[in-house]
């Protein structure tokens, strides 16, 4: 005999549709929205049978599984087995999942059947799967699941009336079934899971097949993070070995510039000012805009392709290590090109200490204005040997510039968790966008506004500065058998700091170097060409390039060690205002300033001590 159904509950992986699908069996308004964990807690509704009888429609939270992790996900279990107090228990199950995504919501789906309940499958985004070029066949679907299959679209209100007639159907079919199904483990569900879902696919186009095999690969636990890693070390190969061309290009641009200057006017400050400021200070950023090209380029590419939000997936783990969400990733990800966006995108981090400590650690991702300083001192100082196997030196200290910068960050990340931004870390589900070939457009479009952005800060605040300190370094004027530079403001202001920084192997040029660097990481590499265009005894010394000036002065263990404080060291004031701003207040930005100083400093000395120690 059977008995009047009264009660359905919509059940599923979150995210599946189930609260879609509630609105149009309903005709209620409940809250959807294309990210999981929308639903938090149970809604009831009306729904009509074929039949014309009314059931009531209860719509639940997502869950994974029955064991329950999380409030909301409690309640669904509760519901389900009837725990429920002052509510019956559900007459029938409606599972719905997601065909686009039917191999992980299969495993859930399986421990609902597994109870021995009437269930009901709604074969839900259909639409969304067929889109990607996979179609499948319900009926191999309820054979291999043992219960009815209706596939639906529930925004399009699709396949309503067939599920309804299911669910009305449903208690017939549970009663030839009497013994609840063998208990699974979760791997075995997992699998079964997997061949479930090959089974019932009727046709997948080879773009589907290949993405979902992509996927397999770079997402998978082990080889994921190995072909991360691969693939950025290629990219700062290729920033080497494919910018060194044309940067040699530009520097021999900038020097014959400077020839003509040099040759077409009289001696005087104004063409000094042009030769040794503008051409040999401005001019030494400059060159470095291939390899800024080259590196954007790649991240340009890693985004447009659906590649970055996978690095993203494999770095949670990492990121929940040291205590942070993997919310964190896109603010520091974007903090390789500039910590401003960076510490600005941390505003989409809910929790506070959460993003206090992503504000504070953004400044130790590498980000564009570095790239001229490490590549002036390596080019200078690291022999452009090949280390076998095709891999350069030269990209190799590159990326190991940068991962000490990530390094560096997680364990800053891991000290302030435990310290000052202490909490517990939140969780993060992400969806991952499907893979696409970029477009050309987007790219050179991408590749354009970073060029932009990099000659306009050239244009602005590196000439500024550097015309600021050129006026520094020529007055007073020397006399007779002086160096200009001893004679200078800007040299004496040096010599006082000099003392500070020696025991970490600076000297004085480095010393006066580091003051205007506050304004931009890149005036580095500005004032340095400038104070030894200005130091030159002669108009031939003055113009030769920034490399062979340094190659000259400074000791191997110096320029060492002057990298290793380029990686810590917070030398951007436009940084330290957004983390005021985004703070509201000064303690935040004081602190990662001084955290910071320290970092670099002791980085510098132990970097420049065991240089010295191994003879470098
Ligand atoms: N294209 C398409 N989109 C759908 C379909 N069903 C639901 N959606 C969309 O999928 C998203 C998720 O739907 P919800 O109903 O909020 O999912 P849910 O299962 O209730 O999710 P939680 O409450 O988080 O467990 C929304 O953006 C819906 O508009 C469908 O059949 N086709
Ligand atoms: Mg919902």
């Amino acid at each position: 005999m059977t008995k009047a159904i009264r009660t359905a509950a919509l059940v599923g992986n979150p995210n599946a549709g189930k609260s879609a699908l509630f609105n149009a069996l309903t005709g209620a308004r409940q809250k959807i929205a294309n990210y999981p964990g929308v639903t938090v807690e149970r809604k009831a509704g009306r729904m009509l049978l074929p039949s014309g009888e009314p059931v009531e429609l209860v719509d639940l939270p997502g869950s994974y599984g029955l064991d329950p992790t999380s409030p909301d996900e409690a309640v669904t279990r509760r519901v389900i087995l009837g725990e429920m107090e002052g509510e019956a228990r559900p007459d029938v199950l409606i599972v719905v999942l997601d065909a686009s995504n039917l191999e992980q919501h299969l495993v859930f789906a399986q421990e609902v059947i597994e109870l021995g309940r009437p269930v009901v499958v709604s074969l839900n985004m259909v639409d969304l799967a067929e889109r990607d070029g996979l179609v499948l066949d319900p009926g191999a679907l309820a054979e291999a699941l043992g219960v009815p299959v209706i596939p639906t679209v529930a925004v399009r209100r699709r396949g309503l009336v067939e599920l309804a007639a299911a669910v009305g159907e449903a208690e017939l079919h549970a009663e030839d079934r009497p013994h609840p199904q063998p208990h699974l483990g979760q791997p075995e569900r997992r699998l079964r899971a997997h061949a479930i879902t090959a089974g019932a696919i009727l046709s997948e186009t080879r773009r589907h097949r290949l993405h979902s095999r992509l996927d397999r690969v770079l997402l998978n636990p082990w080889a994921g993070p190995i072909i991360l890693l691969g693939l950025l070390f290629v990219v700062f190969q290729a920033v080497f070995a494919g910018a060194t061309p044309f940067a040699d290009a530009l520097e021999a641009g900038v020097a014959l510039l400077s020839d003509g200057v040099r040759a077409e006017m009289p001696p005087s400050l104004v063409r000094d000012l042009l030769t040794e400021g503008i051409l040999s200070g401005v001019g030494s950023v400059v060159v470095f805009l291939p390899q800024i090209l080259i590196l954007f380029f790649f991240i340009l590419v890693m985004e447009a392709t659906g590649y970055m939000a996978r690095a993203a997936f494999l770095m949670d783990r990492l990121m929940a290590g040291v205590g942070l969400s993997g919310r964190s990733f896109i603010p520091l990800l974007s903090s390789f090109a500039c910590a401003i966006p960076g510490i600005m995108a941390t505003r989409s981090i809910a929790d506070p200490k959460d993003r206090l400590t992503t504000i504070l650690i953004a400044p130790l991702m590498t980000c564009s204005a570095r790239l001229p300083v490490y590549a002036v001192i390596i080019a200078a100082f690291i022999p452009n040997r090949n280390v076998g196997g095709g891999v350069g030196l030269q990209g190799l200290v590159l990326f190991g510039l940068y991962v000490t910068g990530i390094a560096g960050a997680m364990i800053a990340a891991l000290a302030l968790r435990r310290s000052v931004t202490k909490g517990a870390a939140s969780g993060f589900i992400m969806e991952l966008p499907k893979y696409q070939l970029p477009t050309v457009k987007d790219l050179a479009l991408g590749l354009w506004q970073r060029a932009w952005i990099f000659l306009r800060r050239a244009g602005t605040i590196i000439f500024t500065v550097t015309v600021v300190l050129w006026l520094l370094l020529n007055f007073p004027r020397a006399t007779d058998g002086q160096n200009q530079v001893d004679a200078s403001i800007a040299g004496q202001l040096a010599n006082g700091l000099a003392v500070v920084v020696e025991p970490i192997g600076f000297n004085r040029d480095i010393a006066l170097a580091l003051i205007p660097a506050m304004a931009a990481r890149e005036v580095a590499v500005s004032s340095l060409a400038t104070t030894y265009a200005v130091s030159a005894s002669d108009d031939e010394q003055s113009a030769r390039a920034l490399g062979d000036q340094l190659k000259a002065r400074w000791t191997l263990p110096t320029a060492l060690a002057f990298l290793a404080w380029f990686v810590f060291a917070p030398q951007c004031l436009s940084t330290i205002a957004v983390a005021r701003r985004e703070t509201n207040g000064w303690k935040w930005p004081g602190f990662m300033l001084l955290y910071l100083f320290a970092l670099a400093y002791i980085a510098a000395g132990i970097t420049y001590w065991s240089a010295v120690a191994l003879g470098l």
